[in-house]
Order: structure tokens, then sequence, then C-alpha cells
């Protein structure tokens, strides 16, 4: 018996419908593979599908001095290459964008004629918020990344060594902290910077103003207004998986070797009282370390909970090992003297022996590629970058043989040397 109304052309109807509804999830699950999904528990409690969420490409990165922030620009320089985005870099000659100057957008290269159309900002500056604005898109992602003030002043202390007056006049960093106001002098404001709350200033604040508890409450707020996420250099891999999950990335665009870092005959041991001593003359950013250290952690528990983080650095650690074997002839950083490629020399300061990367010889072109992106320091890569996006532009000069050719720049893919 027939129901009422079921006629053979509402039968025809139905099998239709049921079609597309099956294609529509079909098309679904394709969608969603290599995708990364929020899921909350009461979804996976109730069985919902997860919502899908699109990988952001508007992203300002504000790079902090000393804090594993040139590890953090190649990522996004890579990010920026991948998806052929526009990057905000400094005009003409420099590398940074005004700073220490406080920023303002005609920093930026082009930014008369783009206007407000960058999709990544990354390189040095000072933060300014309307400023930054007035460059990158309304729907962009902000965040930057601090580090525990104590081996943050120490690495400043031997980067800075001979730019630094506080520092020049003293003999090691423990005799600076030993009594710092013997060896920083308000007249020099400007070039000690880094001796001092270099991450307040960097964020955009005095560093030099008084720690009263209404005024570092305010700044925290305001931080906390304008960035959506702040990273924590001490916890790297951890905060690279948090990232991920906020940009919507996959993992492959956070996996990363350690760029920037020293020789460890270029570490001075701190005293426990200097260590003490750092928590103080630097209380602004140890308030600021502080405040968002707990918040990082907070974030990590309300969104991706400890386990996955932890299943997730697991990965993490594996694929850039994976990427470590095919890409390096020692499997770790090597000292200035030892990098065989003079275009992989990272820039060298101070008392310190910035280490770089050799690559293995016998490496196809496409993976030799790959791997020159994961090593190539801060300046070649800005240098490059530039290159490709101002062509008509002269060349920002980094004083070391080139390792790409114009030629290269322009994406044809010719044999090159490592
Ligand atoms: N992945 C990762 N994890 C932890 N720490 C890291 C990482 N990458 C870089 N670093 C350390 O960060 C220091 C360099 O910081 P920056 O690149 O921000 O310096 S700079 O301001 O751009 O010159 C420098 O610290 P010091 O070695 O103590 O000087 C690097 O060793």
């Amino acid at each position: 018996m027939k129901s009422p109304g079921c006629t053979p052309r509402h039968v025809r109807c139905l099998i239709i419908f049921s079609l597309c509804l099956g294609l529509t999830c079909l098309s679904g699950i394709f969608h969603m593979k290599n995708k990364n999904y929020r899921i909350s528990k009461s979804q996976e409690e109730l069985l919902i599908p997860p919502t899908p969420c699109h990988a952001k490409t508007n992203v300002m990165f504000l790079k902090t001095h000393k804090t594993a922030s040139s590890t953090v620009l190649n990522i996004m320089f890579r990010f920026a290459e991948r998806y052929n985005l526009t990057v905000a870099l400094p005009a003409d000659q420099l590398f940074h964008l005004g700073y220490p100057r406080t920023f303002v957008a005609h920093f930026v290269e082009g930014f008369k004629t783009i206007g407000q159309n960058y999709n990544i900002m990354c390189n040095h500056l000072r933060f300014n918020p309307l400023e930054v604005k007035r460059v990158m898109a309304a729907n962009t992602f902000y965040f930057s990344i601090l580090r525990n003030p104590i081996p943050l002043l120490e690495s400043s202390y031997i980067y800075y060594k001979n730019n630094v007056p506080a520092f020049r006049s003293s003999k090691n960093v423990n005799e600076f902290l030993a009594s710092p106001t013997k060896y920083y002098h308000p007249a020099d404001y400007r070039a000690n910077i880094y001796a001092r709350n270099i991450m307040w200033f960097d964020f955009g604040y005095n560093n030099n103003a008084e720690d009263d508890t209404q005024y570092t409450q305010a700044v925290l707020e305001e931080i906390e207004q304008n960035f959506h996420l702040i990273l924590i250099a001490d916890y790297f891999d951890e905060s690279m998986i948090l990232l991920k999950h906020a940009l919507c990335w996959d993992l492959d665009d956070v996996i990363y070797f350690k760029l920037n870092s020293r020789s460890q005959d270029t570490v001075q041991m701190l005293t426990p009282e200097s260590e003490e001593q750092i928590k103080a003359w630097c209380s602004l950013d140890w308030k600021l370390y502080l405040h968002f250290n707990q918040s990082f952690w907070r974030r990590i528990e309300e969104t991706i909970g400890l386990e996955v983080l932890q299943k997730e650095v697991d990965h993490l650690r594996a694929r850039q090992k994976e990427l470590m074997e095919t890409c390096l002839s020692e499997q770790e950083a090597v000292r200035k003297d030892d990098i065989r490629n003079k275009a992989l020399l990272p820039f060298q300061s101070g008392a310190a022996d910035i280490l770089g990367y050799n690559l293995k010889q016998d490496l196809d072109n496409r993976t030799l590629r790959t791997c020159q992106k994961m090593v190539i320091p801060e300046l070649q890569y800005t240098s490059y970058l530039y290159a490709v996006q101002h062509p008509h532009k002269k060349r920002k000069e980094v004083g070391l043989p080139l390792l790409w050719t114009n030629l290269q720049e322009r994406s044809v893919q010719l044999p090159v040397s490592n």
C-alpha cells in the first residue's frame, strides 16, 4: 500500500535528494583531509561533525628581540612564499621596520601604492597599533613571543656587548647586574634599550617607566586587546603547536630549524644573585612574562589540552628530526667558521658566535630548495624576498655571496650549489 501523496514523481525526488545529501557529506569528508579542526568535547560527545577552519593568511608577528623571533620569521617567510602572499618588508636598504623608532606605515616598502593590502608582517619594529593597522588588513591575526627575562638579558648582553654603552663599560654580565645603575646612564637612553625591559620597549612602551601596579595592569590589558596570541620562547615547540591551531596551519608550516643560536662557549653563567637582580632591574618585563606565561598555559588547557599538545609536540619533533637528517651534513648547528657556504652565514654580533648550518652535498634541486629555506638567515631571506617582491628596486645588500641568482628569484628552477 502506498502512503498518501507518495507518487512515482515523489519517489524520484526523494532519491535525487538522498543522492545530493550523500555527495555533500562525501565532499565534506574529502575537503576535511589534511586540515585542522577544532573539536570541542561536546561536539565529540554528540558526534556532530567538527567545524572546518581555514588557514589564516593575514598575519602580523611582532618580532621582539632575543626571543627566538628569527626562527619564527623564517616560518612566516616560508608560509608567505608557499601561498604567494605579500610581505610588508622594510623600505630601501633597511632590514628592520624603522626600529628603534616607533613604527609608521611608510617604513614599509611600497606602502604608498600597495596600501592596506599586505598579508604578512614580521620584521623587527617598535609596535604602534594604529600605524600597523594602516598596513595590515582588518581581519589580521596579531601575535608575538616573549622569553624569560633572565636568559634573555644574558643573551642580549653577549649579542649587544659592543653596541650598548651599559654593556660595553662593564666586564661581564654579572658585574653589570651587581650594580646596573653604575653602567646604565639615562643620557644613553636610546642606545641602552637592550639593557633594560627590552620586550616592554618593543611592544611600544617606556622601558624606564616606574613599575606602578595600575600602569602595568593597564599595559597588560592593552596588549591583550591588541594581540590574539602571545607565545613563550622557553616552550618553543608547544608554542608552535598552539600557533598552528590558532592559525589553522599544517604541521609542516611550523616545522623549523633553530636559528640565531650561540655556541655554548659564548654563553656566560649567571650567578643566583644576578638572576634575582634581573627580576628587579627588568621588573616590567618580568611582569609581562609572568602574566603571559600564565595565559599561555591557560589557553592550551582551554583549547587543545595537555594530552593532545604532547602528542603534537612529539610529531613536530619527529618531523623536524626527519628533515634534519634529509638536509644537514651534521645533525646540528655549527660554529660560524665551520659554515662552508658563506651565503648561509648568519649576521655576527658582539661577543657571540652565532651558529649556522651546512647542507648535504648531493640533494636534488627540489629538496635543496626546501632545505635552503629552512636555514637561510634573516638578513639573506629578507633581501631575497625584497628582490622578488620589488624587482625594480635596488637589492638589499648583505655583503655576502648570493644564495640564489636573479633568475631563480623569478621562480625559474635551475641547478643551484649548496
Ligand atoms: N626554537 C628555539 N627555541 C628556543 N630558543 C631559540 C629557538 N630559536 C632560537 N632561539 C634562541 O633565541 C635567541 C635569538 O633570538 P632572536 O632570533 O629573537 O634574536 S634577534 O633579536 O633577532 O637577534 C638565541 O638565544 P641565545 O642562544 O641565548 O642567544 C637562540 O638560541
